[in-house]
């Protein structure tokens, strides 16, 4: 989409500044493209220069995370944490362990987490970090020697009130208990609020495992809602079969619907009486298995060409990887009857798909909408640790619920507001951005 003349100078210097980074650069593209109408309406937006200040990290940070293998090999990955923007609060976003983590990935997703977080009504700034480390197949005393070293470092730059990671790909809940483990040694401070997606008996929160799959899922009800629609009976498809596609699964059965097909990065199986949502936690959380085993065991097709996009569903949820949704995936799609997408994941459509769906007037949340009841969630957790109180799943499930009916009617609001009726992407991008670009207005040039 066409960028305003001011808005697109500011692309070019952010393409020169950062080079190499594609998805950076598309994430950046994606907010600037709804940006146009609210430049127009409050000039001193780019006068001040909040945009160019929002598109550099207030700090980046890079290291080398040195450790020892089962075998005795000394192995060196790249440790990573971008802390984009504290407007609004302390950095708040995850840690991914992943290959293919570089700068410019940490980067897409720090600047995604700003408007992410600030969307989501807390009081949180938006970072991101990680590592290129691969964890599959390493076994646990490798992945504890792997956190307890990333931690060495990046333990002098984060606290409760300065910066607060999670889990994201590749991080759950052993990783953060390795990684917050090393905190409270090296610090000498049992410090709950310093990370979240911590266990519930040393400082977790209930439903903050559940919280980004049941967010994206309770998003897309209200989605269907404003249709006069519901999840009852519909076909569902969702990509992946980690922490966020698990809990998808859960709640859409709980609300009715079907999900057929889901995938990791093997390949999909199809599951035409419903994914068994106990079968694949087993696998996926306790085995660490492979999805050809739940194909197996139920006896249904496991295919490792093509995609699970080729399945035919009304309602599909990518919550696996950035831009695993591209422009012939998008066509397919449309063609097999699909009218709802909800991003679970990171920036999982391109933008040549987002545009097919736009044409095809199919109901797309993008992922800082959709998927934003995990931070929420982790928000809740630093509430509960800051007053030495534990929330029960069901308050905490409610609690969840609302900010997710409140995300989705602001972004009705100001996408009606800015002349973008329905377009959860402008309603997001612009709803996200005017909160934190008054901060940063009110506090001066910092
Ligand atoms: N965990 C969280 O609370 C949040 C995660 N997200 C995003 O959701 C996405 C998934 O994250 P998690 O579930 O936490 O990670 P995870 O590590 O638990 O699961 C990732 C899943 O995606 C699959 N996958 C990866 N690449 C794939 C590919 N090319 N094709 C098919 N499947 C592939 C993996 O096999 C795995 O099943 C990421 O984009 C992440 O940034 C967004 C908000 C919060
Ligand atoms: O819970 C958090 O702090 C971070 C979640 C996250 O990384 C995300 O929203 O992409």
């Amino acid at each position: 989409m066409a960028l305003d003349a001011k808005l697109h100078d500011i692309y070019d210097e952010v393409l020169g500044r950062n080079p190499g980074e594609a998805e950076f650069h598309q994430a950046v593209r994606e907010v600037l493209s709804s940006l146009g109408p609210v430049v127009q309406k409050h000039p001193d937006y780019v006068d001040a220069a909040v945009i160019r200040r929002l598109c550099e990290p207030e700090r980046q940070i890079i290291f080398r995370v040195p450790w020892i293998d089962d075998s005795g090999q000394v192995q060196i990955n790249r440790g990573f944490r971008v802390e984009f923007n504290s407007a609004l609060g302390p950095y708040k976003g995850g840690l991914r362990f992943h290959p293919s983590v570089y700068l410019g990935i940490v980067k897409f997703l720090g600047f995604e987490q700003i408007f992410k977080n600030s969307l989501s009504g807390m009081p949180i700034g938006g970072g991101k970090g990680g590592s290129d480390f691969n964890p599959k197949g390493r076994s646990d005393m490798e992945i504890m020697r792997f956190c307890q070293s990333f931690m060495i470092e990046l333990h002098r730059h984060i606290g409760e009130y300065t910066d607060v990671p999670a889990g994201d790909t590749g991080v759950g809940q052993r990783e953060i208990g390795f990684l917050f483990g090393q905190y409270k040694r090296v610090t000498n401070r049992y410090e709950s609020g310093v990370l979240t997606g911590k266990g519930i008996h040393w400082g977790g929160s209930l439903v903050r495992t559940e919280a980004t799959g049941y967010g994206t899922v309770f998003f897309t009800e209200e989605m269907l809602k404003a249709n006069k629609e519901s999840f009852d009976g519909k076909r569902v498809v969702v990509s992946g079969s980690g922490n966020v596609a698990l809990y998808a699964i859960e709640k859409v059965k709980q609300l009715g619907g079907t999900v057929v097909a889901c995938s990791d990065s093997s390949g999909y199986v199809v599951d035409e009486n419903g994914v068994d949502f106990d079968l694949l936690r087993e696998i996926k959380e306790r085995r660490r298995g492979r999805i050809s085993e739940y194909a197996e065991e139920k006896n249904v097709p496991f295919s490792s060409t093509g995609s699970v996009w080729d399945v035919p569903c009304e309602i599909a949820l990518p919550c696996a990887t950035q831009n695993e949704i591209n422009e012939e995936q998008a066509l397919t799609l449309i063609k097999n009857g699909c009218r709802y997408v909800a991003e679970g994941a990171n920036m999982p459509s391109t933008p040549e798909a987002i545009e097919r769906f736009r044409e095809a007037g199919i109901h797309f949340a993008p992922g800082k909408a959709a998927n934003a009841g995990g931070v929420a969630t982790s928000a809740l957790e630093m509430q509960q640790n800051a007053s030495r109180d534990t929330w029960s799943f069901g308050f905490t499930e409610d609690r969840l619920g609302q900010i997710m009916r409140g995300i989705h009617q602001r972004c009705l609001e100001t996408a009606d507001e800015y002349g973008k009726p329905d377009d959860y992407v402008a309603g997001a991008n612009i709803a996200g951005f005017i909160k934190v670009a008054d901060a940063m207005l009110a506090l001066g040039v910092v």
